[in-house]
């Protein structure tokens, strides 16, 4: 019997209760060099090196948290007929050559015809052409439902916010099935206790509304941080900041908002460059959210459903400490060298999710991103050593766990990125 946890994530630091993970699957070595840009990697991976990297993640992760896999839950909503049906019909919406009777790739009969864990599985890893006429055969397509390549970044797709989940509207059409499903074991899964909230249910969105979840960190319940740049535009914020207003709270509350830049691609989140490791520490990619560059920050004020007030302030961490959240700020890639920087950041070394405050997650491949935690006062421990019980983690106060990471940092992220917190506890600020 599958223990759920209520949705409640007030923070990024909050003790880990419960977390959505999804090991790679197929999809992952579904692609070719040649389109694997499309896909939205940065390289092709070998699935076996990236699952037994995987299994370090969710291995320690089964040990600190209720962990659920997507695959699971999904499986879990398609056992219910109508619930099916609906998640078929929001599909189809989405991708409408798959529903149209006698088009060529129209499937939609194959779906309904298949067992809830086997269309699970389809779901994600997509439905292979079948080559029984010329147009399919001479087709360069390989699939008639594509691959989900990016679905173990399960950061992505929707957002834990307070008590509810918000959906993401994905930058690429690509990963349009992941909001999909996401949304679907949300709406069908009573013992996550949640609503959701989908911008793409509301008429009235602005056609250019994009969210991610790498952008959106939960500072504090009061304080939302998001990042503005390739995956998460000014249009989508605004559906957030809208979304807020609605709510008529007495209390204030912020939306921090860090421009980002859109190249290279390893800066596509906010969570790439930074995160929050504990009551008083945060990691940042030093040359873009510390030193005065063109790319802005603004503060967004918000009470009784009015914008109080919206102002530029010189950089997040002096923004953060206007509101009572003096943040020391630790450098990816230690101090010092850029080339250190940038290498590190490229690998997702920014990228720490926090398990509870001062206890964080990420590649052990960043030494200096490493060497710079450790100064701080964080202690470096192997997931290896832990899973094999090695190392006790209530031993230590503050750690990294690391995991390897050689093929999973292709696929474009980190710890952060693969977890999507469903529960955490309340912070002691
Ligand atoms: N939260 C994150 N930073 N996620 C990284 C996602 C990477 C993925 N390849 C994409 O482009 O969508």
């Amino acid at each position: 019997m599958t223990k759920y946890v209520e949705l409640n994530v007030r923070s990024e630091i909050g003790e880990l209760e419960g977390v959505i993970l999804h090991t790679p699957g197929a999809e992952v070595e579904n692609m070719t060099p040649e389109n694997a840009e499309r896909a939205l990697y940065s390289d092709i991976l070998n699935l076996d090196v990236a699952r037994d990297e995987y299994k370090q993640l969710s291995g320690v992760l089964g040990k600190i948290a209720q962990t659920y896999q997507v695959k699971d839950l999904l499986a879990n909503v398609l056992k219910d007929e109508k619930a099916k049906e609906a998640v078929i019909d929001r599909v189809c919406k989405m991708e409408p050559h798959i529903a149209i009777k006698g088009n060529t790739y129209c499937i939609k009969d194959y779906l309904l015809d298949q067992a809830p864990t086997e269309l699970a599985r389809l779901l994600i890893e997509g439905v292979p052409l079948k080559a029984d006429n010329l147009t399919k055969f001479l087709s360069k397509e390989r699939y008639a439902m594509r691959p989900l390549h990016n679905f173990f970044f399960t950061r992505d797709a929707s957002m834990s916010v307070l008590n509810e989940v918000l959906i993401g509207k994905m930058a690429n059409g690509v990963r349009d099935r992941e909001s999909l499903i996401m949304q679907s074991i949300f709406d069908y899964t009573p013992g996550f206790n949640t609503k959701t909230v989908n911008p793409i249910d509301n008429p009235s969105v602005d056609p250019n509304c994009m969210i991610e979840g790498g952008d959106v960190l939960i500072a504090r319940d009061d304080i939302l941080v998001i990042g503005n740049g390739t995956r998460t535009t000014t249009q989508g914020i605004d559906f957030i900041l809208a979304q807020l207003l609605s709510q008529k709270e007495e209390k204030q509350r912020h939306i921090l908002v860090q421009e980002l830049p859109s190249q290279p691609e390893s800066f596509i989140h906010l969570d790439m460059v930074f995160t929050l490791l504990d009551v008083d520490k945060c990691m940042v990619y030093e040359p873009l959210i510390m030193r005065p560059n063109k790319y802005q920050t603004v503060h967004i004020t918000i009470q009784n459903g009015k914008v109080l007030d919206i102002r530029r302030e010189n950089n997040l961490l002096e923004a953060l400490k206007k509101l009572g959240m003096d943040l020391k700020p630790i450098f990816c890639g230690g101090n010092g060298d850029p080339w250190n920087q940038e290498r590190e950041q490229w690998h997702s070394g920014a990228n720490f999710f926090a398990v509870g405050p001062g206890k964080v997650i990420g590649y052990g491949r960043n030494i200096h991103t490493m060497e710079a935690m450790n100064k701080n006062g964080f202690e470096i421990l192997r997931a290896k050593d832990i899973i094999r019980h090695k190392v006790e983690l209530s031993d230590y106060e503050k750690y990294v766990i690391t995991i390897e990471g050689s093929e999973l940092p292709r696929g474009g992220g980190g710890a952060r990125c693969m977890t999507m917190p469903v529960r955490r506890k309340p912070v002691n600020w």
